[in-house]
């Protein structure tokens, strides 16, 4: 039996960093830890271009909470399978965070909430232009992804994702102790 990995939880908005802060989290530690994002298995082709309205490929009633469902999964496997994951997600509904929680049970586990001011956010939708306008704001105020529960840590991206933050993470990891609070009950 492998020692399961270490699981380092990064939630928050579109565009708050969190992708740009696993890359540099993901070199500054001193152990390997693979960087995961269901982002990557878009951009790698798994999805098939036909997302219809009805019928087997309707993407938001039928294939994208399965997918998600499936990455939720994905995430505890590697884990058990010794990897130690930096894990860059939206966790968007209280079912997905319940889910995670169920799954992650027994891991060694560290939410941080990557914050960033909704001006900043919105800056940065406009300037990437590979993102739906709004979408960052809706997981703010539709979806409140940080009102689902209790986290380990928060940062706040939006003057910069700078080696000092990036340490300031890696240091509250490191002392981290108990249980996640991901394993807390939920807020709303
Ligand atoms: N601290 C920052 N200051 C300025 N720009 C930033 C900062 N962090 C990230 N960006 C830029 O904002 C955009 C989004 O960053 P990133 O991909 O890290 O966010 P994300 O939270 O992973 O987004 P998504 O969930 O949409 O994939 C990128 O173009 C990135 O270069």
């Amino acid at each position: 039996m492998v020692d399961a990995g270490r699981v380092i939880l990064l939630n928050g908005a579109s565009s708050s960093g969190k992708s740009s802060l696993a890359r540099r989290l993901q070199a500054s530690l001193d152990v390997p830890f693979l960087h995961v994002s269901s982002d990557q298995w878009v951009e790698a082709g798994v999805i098939p271009q036909r997302r219809d309205d009805e019928g087997p490929f309707n993407w938001v009633d039928s294939m994208r909470p399965r997918f998600f469902d499936g990455f939720h999964r994905t995430i505890a496997a590697m884990a058990a399978a010794g990897n130690n994951l930096i894990v860059d997600h939206i966790i968007e509904y209280p079912p997905w965070r319940a889910q995670l929680a169920q799954l992650l049970t027994g891991l060694d586990v560290f939410v941080v909430a990557v914050v960033c001011d909704p001006l900043e956010l919105q800056r940065r939708e406009l300037c990437r232009g590979d993102r739906r306008s709004g979408e960052a704001l809706a997981h703010l105020h539709e979806n409140r992804i940080h009102e689902l529960g209790p986290v380990d840590f928060s940062v706040d991206t939006t003057a910069g994702i700078t080696t000092t933050l990036t340490h300031t993470v890696i240091a509250a990891w490191e002392q981290r102790s108990g249980p996640s609070a991901l394993f807390y009950p939920g807020g709303r």
